[in-house]
C-alpha cells in the first residue's frame, strides 16, 4: 500500500531547504494560520493537507510571499525571506485555475517569467522547448490556451513554473479541476519531474489519496494549526489524534475513559463488547485508568464472523457485537458496514478471496488484536 519514495539525487540538486518558524496569519479574530513551524529538506515533496478552511492556501501564500505573516519567519536555504518580495524568492507556482494568459501562445506563456527577467529571445526559445518536452507536450509552442484540454493546460502551467529553474515549486490544488484518471496520471508525472529536477515541492490538497501517493511528508492542518508533520506511513500507523487518524485512510474510532480490570488489564467500556487496550500502542503518553482516549482500529485489522448457532461465540481480548448492515464490493476488496447496538458503525475491509458469506441483517462478531489498534487522544 505504501510507495517507495527513496531516490537518489545528484549533488548539484537545485532544491532549496525551507523552514517555517512560528508562522501565524490572522484576519481580525480569524486565525487562518496559527503558530506553524516546520522544516522541509532540499528535494522533499511535502503536502499541506487539511479540510476546507484549515489554512493550507494561506500558509502557501505566506511561503510564496503573497502574504506577509502576522508573526514568524520564512527561511529559504537558511536565509530569512519573510520580507523578500515574491519575484525575488526563486519560486515556481502552479494553481488550480490554469492562470494562463489566454491571448498568448503556449510558448509565450511559458517564456513569460524569462521575458520578465530580460532574457533574450533565442535563449528563451531553447528553454521553452526543453520545458515542453519535460511535461510531455513537445511541439505545442504555437497552440493557444483555448485549444488545449484541461490536463494540457496544467502541463503548460507546470512548464511555466519550472522554466526558470526554481529551487522551490509551490502548487495549490493543481489537479483539483481534473477527472480522477487524469489526476492520477499527472500525479505520477509531476512527482517524476520534481525528482528529476531535484525540486523541493510544497503541494496543497484536500485529497488524502493524492497526499498519500505523492508526499515524502504530510503537514496535516486543522483550524490553522499543525496537527502532525510526518511521513504518510507514520501518520497512518501512528496518528497523534483522532483528527489525524480520520484524515488519512478509513478508521474506526472508539472513544471512552479507560478502566483497569482486577487482573490489571486496561479496557475501554463497550456495550455488547470487550475492548482491551495495549498501552504499548499509545502514540503519546502511556495511557492509564481514568484517561479519556480514542482507540483507532483500521478496517483492515478487523475480523468478522457470523455469530451464534453454528458460528462464533463472543470472547477474547477485543470483540464487539453488531448487525451487518451492508456489504459493498470495492474492486478487489469488500467493505462491510456493521451497526452497533448504540447506533454507531464499524467498517471492516476484507480482500475478495475468502469472501464473507453472511447476509445484511445477520448478527456478527468483530474481533481484532489490541496490538493492531492505536491509542490516541481527541483533538
Ligand atoms: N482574506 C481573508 N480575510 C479573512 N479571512 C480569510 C481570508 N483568507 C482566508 N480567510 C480565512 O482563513 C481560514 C483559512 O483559509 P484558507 O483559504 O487558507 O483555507 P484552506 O485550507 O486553503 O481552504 P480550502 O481548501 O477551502 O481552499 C478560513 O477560515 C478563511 O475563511
Amino acid at each position: 500500500m505504501f510507495t517507495d519514495k527513496s531516490r537518489s539525487r545528484g549533488a548539484d540538486a537545485p532544491g532549496a531547504g525551507l523552514s517555517l518558524e512560528g508562522i501565524a496569519k490572522h484576519y481580525g479574530s480569524v486565525r487562518a494560520v496559527d503558530d506553524v513551524s516546520l522544516t522541509i529538506e532540499p528535494g522533499q515533496f511535502v503536502t499541506l493537507l487539511g479540510a476546507s478552511g484549515s489554512g493550507k492556501t494561506t500558509l502557501l501564500r505566506v511561503i510564496a510571499g503573497f502574504l506577509e505573516p502576522s508573526a514568524g519567519r520564512v527561511l529559504i536555504d537558511g536565509r530569512d525571506v519573510t520580507s523578500v518580495p515574491v519575484h525575488r524568492r526563486n519560486i515556481g507556482m502552479v494553481f488550480q485555475s490554469y492562470a494562463l494568459f489566454p491571448h498568448l501562445s503556449v510558448a509565450r506563456n511559458i517564456a513569460f517569467p524569462l521575458a520578465m527577467r530580460g532574457m533574450r529571445k533565442a535563449e528563451r526559445r531553447a528553454l521553452v522547448t526543453q520545458a515542453l518536452e519535460s511535461v510531455h507536450l513537445p511541439g505545442y509552442e504555437d497552440r493557444m490556451p483555448a485549444q488545449l484540454s484541461g490536463g494540457q493546460r496544467q502541463r503548460v502551467a507546470l512548464a511555466r513554473a519550472i522554466v526558470s529553474r526554481p529551487s522551490l515549486l509551490l502548487m495549490d490544488e493543481p489537479l483539483g479541476a481534473l477527472d480522477r484518471r487524469l489526476r492520477e496520471v499527472l500525479q505520477v508525472e509531476i512527482l517524476k519531474l520534481s525528482r528529476e529536477l531535484g525540486l523541493t515541492v510544497v503541494n496543497v490538497t484536500h485529497d488524502q489519496e493524492e497526499a498519500f501517493t505523492m508526499s515524502d511528508r504530510i503537514a496535516l492542518l486543522a483550524d490553522g494549526k499543525l496537527v502532525q508533520y510526518a511521513s504518510p506511513e507514520e501518520i497512518y500507523t501512528r496518528p497523534v489524534s483522532d483528527v489525524a487518524a480520520g484524515f488519512l485512510g478509513e478508521s474506526n474510532l472508539l472513544r471512552g475513559v479507560l478502566t483497569r480490570t482486577a487482573d490489571g488489564r486496561l479496557t475501554l467500556p463497550a456495550e455488547d463488547g470487550h475492548v482491551e487496550v495495549d498501552a504499548a500502542t499509545a502514540v503519546r503518553a502511556k495511557p492509564d485508568a481514568g484517561d479519556e482516549v480514542v482507540v483507532v482500529v483500521r478496517p483492515w485489522s478487523v475480523g468478522v464472523e457470523r455469530l451464534g448457532r453454528d458460528g462464533a461465540e463472543p470472547g477474547g481480548p477485543c470483540w464487539l457485537r453488531g448487525r451487518l448492515s451492508a456489504v459493498i464490493y470495492a474492486g478487489d476488496s469488500q467493505k462491510l458496514i456493521v451497526e452497533r447496538p448504540d447506533g454507531s458503525e464499524v467498517v471492516v475491509r476484507r480482500s475478495m478471496d475468502g469472501q464473507f458469506e453472511a447476509e445484511p441483517g445477520e448478527e456478527v462478531l468483530l474481533t481484532w488484536s489490541s496490538r493492531d489498534a492505536v491509542v490516541t487522544t481527541a483533538g
